[in-house]
């Protein structure tokens, strides 16, 4: 990839990269776009193939974070690290201190959280090193881990795209496919489930599945099956690109709503959807929850108002959908139309100049040192 000629093209800030030999440390942060504020965006652990495809899934899931919280109304600008490495077998104490240290040094600019392959706990090692860190244990004041939250918004925006596709946003009864089974998606199912709706679920790791079975009576099928299932919603919560050219041909499902980051594998698949007619809730709007749950911290974390935030997401996905059909485009580019209004029209407004401006989340994070 040539790097400099990328990020030229999508407008990315900065990319930084990372290693600590001892610790076994290689990461890659980066900052998308911090218009309306401080980066704010997870920090994934995965074994990725090559270095080439870790920089592509960060610049990617950066970019995302950058759409996700101006559509969402944040006060922040979008960012996303990568720590490439096998979460389950390659994690130490030395290595997320290396990290936080890194974060650190960016003094503000890039501030993390959760994401894929990364935990509560990993988090708290990161936090002896930097204040730059979200999604800590509460005993030190914040938010948390923020997968049930991003659960209880996708669950809210997935009833609003059901009253799209089906005129009620009542899911009692409908049928959907859950792919991955994990943080989000099990706290996904519960609402799911207490509202009447039938689960079929899939998993590559079998005790995630066995663990729905259990609790929501769901019927579990193969990873490669889970496209193809009779079902009114599919639900994409693992990884990325699984709206494509063979998926797409195989679903039943009238709605696409789920967890995942960058669900379309590419733009035209969104322009396939709309012509298909097949309701997709875009991603980013969908799964903010864990984000603007996180971002409540700014004002002293309260859970009360920040599920009530969480919650506007269902008005969230209206909205795309409405403009979508006043303007007869994908919902995946009246999403971005919405957060691109949103940059434009607060980066024009702060042409003045503001002696020691400061962001809020920076304040915090600086009194809390
Ligand atoms: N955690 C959050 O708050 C949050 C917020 C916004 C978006 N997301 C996105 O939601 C998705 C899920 O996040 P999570 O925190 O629940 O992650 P997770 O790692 O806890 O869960 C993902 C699950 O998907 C499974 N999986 C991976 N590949 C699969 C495949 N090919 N087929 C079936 N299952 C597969 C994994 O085994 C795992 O159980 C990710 O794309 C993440 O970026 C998460
Ligand atoms: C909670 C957030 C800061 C990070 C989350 N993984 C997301 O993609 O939105």
């Amino acid at each position: 990839m040539n790097l400099l000629e990328t990020m030229q093209q999508s407008d990315y800030e900065e990319v930084v990269f990372c290693q600590d030999r001892q610790s076994g440390l290689k990461a890659i942060i980066a900052i998308h776009d911090t218009t309306l504020g401080p980066a704010l965006g997870g920090t994934r652990m995965w074994a990725y193939a090559s270095e080439e495809a870790a920089l592509t899934d960060v610049l990617r899931l950066s970019r995302g974070m950058t759409y996700k919280n101006a559509v969402s109304g944040l006060n922040l600008g979008g960012g996303k690290a990568v720590i490439i490495g096998n979460p389950k077998a390659d994690k130490n104490e030395a290595m997320f201190r290396a990290f936080g240290r890194y974060i650190q040094g960016l003094n503000g600019r890039y501030i993390t959280a959760e994401d894929v392959g990364t935990t509560e706990d990993d988090m708290n090692l990161i936090h002896e090193e930097t204040e730059y860190v979200t999604g800590v244990s509460e005993t030190y004041g914040s938010s948390g881990n923020p997968s049930p939250a991003t659960a209880y918004g996708v669950y809210q925006g997935m009833k609003a795209a059901a009253l799209e596709a089906f005129g009620t946003d009542s899911l009692e009864g409908r049928t959907v496919a859950v792919q991955g089974v994990g943080n989000v998606a099990y706290h996904l199912c519960s609402y799911l489930h207490q509202e009447g709706a039938r689960l079929i679920v899939t998993d590559i790791d079998k005790e995630a599945v066995r663990r729905a079975l259990e609790a929501y009576g769901a019927k579990a099928v193969s990873p490669e099956d889970i496209y193809s299932v009779a079902c009114d919603i599919y639900a994409p919560c693992a990884l990325g690109a699984t709206v494509n050219d063979q998926t797409i041909s195989q679903l039943k499902a009238r709605v696409i709503a789920g967890a995942a980051n960058n669900q379309l594998q590419e733009a035209r698949h969104g322009d396939l959807l709309y012509e298909l007619g097949i309701v997709y809730a875009p991603d980013y709007v969908l799964n903010a929850g864990g984000v603007i749950h996180i971002a409540d911290e700014l004002n002293g974390y309260n859970r009360e108002r920040a599920y009530k935030k969480v919650g506007e997401i269902y008005r969230n996905i209206r909205r795309v959908f409405e403009i979508s059909a006043e303007q007869g485009i994908p919902s995946y580019l009246a999403a971005d139309r919405l957060a691109e209004e949103r940059i434009a029209g607060l980066h024009a407004s702060r042409r003045t100049f503001l002696q020691n401006e400061q962001h809020a989340l920076s304040r915090r994070a600086v009194s809390r040192g």
